[in-house]
């Protein structure tokens, strides 16, 4: 599913109007279709109230107002500003509406009610003032529901930020695609359930706009990718993943990323493993491989086996000098650097980027925010940045795949693709469910798929299995739950 920008959404409307489309006309349908919602999902109010502002959002308030009360529904309009001042499409929307607009300050919130919210959209510019602000907190001591039109005012469509204060709507109605403020959090709470409407703005105008290359991660950005397993492969042909464990004691994060790179299809895993630990791991595994490997010099002798594809560096590891160079012997292959691996580098973060510069970029970091604000401070600290925003400049920066983890992972790469995860239960945030996340991506990795779209699945494949387990799981359970990769080809 693709994402527009609001900036994205505002090129798709002057293209359509370019190739002759009226946009009073889409105005009407985005209307109607706000209207329908209404009527379906809030059969039982007395009353809807339509809060209009001065733009288009406004405009459109206007035309739910007419389907309302053509459906029989009694309907007042609030206005914010002067009615007489509207411009274009939403001046015609309002001399079409039968119903003349009262003041925002005459408005008293009553049980009963339904708020249509169609203060401001995509235009949003400032913070929202402090009458607007009071109403808001007026409507929600109330309990009244909140329908918002396109975005819950006050909410930034391009960062799911709010600007200040916003709505906090029960449903949301936008028009052809979702903006990443619908998906970013808190965003997403805001908006409540979302509904994307068609108003009939030709797909190839909606794709012509899309320059950004967003995407809400879906099977469809990487199913084409996927490892097949052919009758004749053999445990090489489907890929060797190495993962590094921590010294003993702190070997079970490693082990739970081995697991699930085995469970996700990688031929063969094996977990290096410093003498101090041999005894502790060999305890834990079967099915997983393990060698000695303490030294750099170990790890050097170990990468003249080719068959080695991929790797999984940081979980429980420490975050020293030995994490730092093996990190940098490992840059020339596919490797998921994670955790400990990251935070290695605090302290001199250009020397991680300039190591991944010097290969294609075939790795994939996957910092949590604490991470993320290590690697990148600067970044992490812009707050004109949304997340997808971060993402992309940290890939950039880094020359990798950046997988930014949390309850809105965002998945970005240097070529400017990203996609926003929205699958993941709020029961993975539970220890050690990132080791696992590491290990599927490095289960992908090891069996050829490229690191964006190795990455996209393995979030969306962490977040299926995080369901399939269901509330209370533990991290060890994960692995176990992960859903064949042929339920997605
Ligand atoms: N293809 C499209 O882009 C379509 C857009 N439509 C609607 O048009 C909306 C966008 O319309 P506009 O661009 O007119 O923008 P808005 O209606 O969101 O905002 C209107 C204007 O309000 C002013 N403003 C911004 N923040 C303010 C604040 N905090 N306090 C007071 N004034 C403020 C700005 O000058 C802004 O341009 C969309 O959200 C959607 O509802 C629909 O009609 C359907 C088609
Ligand atoms: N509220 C949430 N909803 C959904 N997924 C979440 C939430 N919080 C965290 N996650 C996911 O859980 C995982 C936690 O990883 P991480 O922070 O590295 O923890 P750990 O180091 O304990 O494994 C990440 O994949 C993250 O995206
Ligand atoms: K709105």
């Amino acid at each position: 599913m693709i994402l527009l920008t609001p900036d994205e959404m505002g090129a798709a409307d002057r293209l359509a109007a370019e190739s002759g489309i009226d946009s009073y006309g889409l105005m009407v349908k985005a209307g109607y279709a706000v209207a329908a919602s209404a009527l379906k999902h809030f059969a039982t109010v007395r009353r809807a109230i339509v809060l209009a502002g001065p733009g288009n959002n406004g405009g459109d308030g206007y035309v739910v107002a007419r389907a309302l009360a053509e459906s029989g529904m009694d309907v007042a309009i609030h206005a914010l500003g002067d009615p007489d001042k509207l411009k274009g499409d939403a001046r015609t929307a309002r001399f079409e509406c039968p119903i003349e607009p009262q003041s925002l300050e005459a408005y008293l919130p009553q049980a009963g009610d339904l708020v249509i919210d169609a203060l401001f959209g995509a235009g949003l510019a400032r913070p929202l003032s402090g009458a607007v602000t009071a109403l808001i907190e007026a409507i929600g001591r109330k309990g009244v529901p909140v329908l918002a039109v396109d975005l819950p005012s006050g909410l930034s469509g391009a960062t799911g930020a709010p600007l200040g204060a916003a709505f906090h709507a029960t449903r949301t109605v936008t028009f052809m695609a979702p903006k990443p403020g619908h998906y970013l959090l808190p965003g997403r709470d805001l908006c409540g359930v979302l509904e994307v409407a068609d108003i009939g703005i030709p797909m190839r105008i909606v794709r012509a706009a899309q320059g950004g290359k967003l995407s809400v991660n879906s099977p469809a950005l990487w199913r084409a990718a996927l490892p097949h397993s052919a009758a004749g492969a053999h445990k090489f042909s489907r890929g060797h993943l190495g993962v590094f464990s921590g010294p003993a004691g702190k070997t079970g994060a490693a082990r739970l990323s081995a697991m699930a790179g085995i469970r996700c299809g990688a031929g063969l895993v094996t977990l290096a493993v410093p003498a101090s630990a041999e005894a502790e791991v060999a305890a834990h595994q079967t099915a997983i491989m393990q060698r000695r490997l303490d030294e750099a010099d170990d790890l050097r002798d170990w990468l003249a086996d080719r068959r080695l594809s991929a790797f999984v560096i940081g979980p429980g590891f420490g975050a020293d000098a030995r994490a730092r160079e093996f990190v940098q012997a490992l840059a020339e292959r596919p490797t998921v650097i994670d955790a400990d691996g990251i935070s290695a580098f605090a302290e001199a973060p250009d020397e991680l980027f300039v190591t991944l510069g010097r290969f294609a970029p075939h790795c994939v970091l996957t910092p949590h925010q604490g991470e993320f604000s290590r690697l990148f401070p600067d970044i992490a600290a812009d707050d004109d940045c949304g997340k997808v925003e971060k993402a992309r400049a940290a890939s950039a920066r880094a020359h990798a795949v950046v997988l930014y983890k949390g309850a809105d992972t965002v998945i970005a790469a240097p070529d400017g693709r990203a996609a926003i995860n929205a699958n993941a239960p709020p029961w993975l945030a539970t220890a050690g469910s990132g080791d696992v996340l590491a290990g599927i991506i490095g289960g992908l990795l090891a069996q050829g798929m490229e690191a964006f779209e190795a990455a996209c699945a393995g979030a969306f494949l962490h977040g299926e299995a995080g369901s399939r387990a269901g509330e209370g799981l533990t991290a060890e359970d994960l692995p176990g739950h992960l859903p064949p990769l042929s339920a997605f080809s």
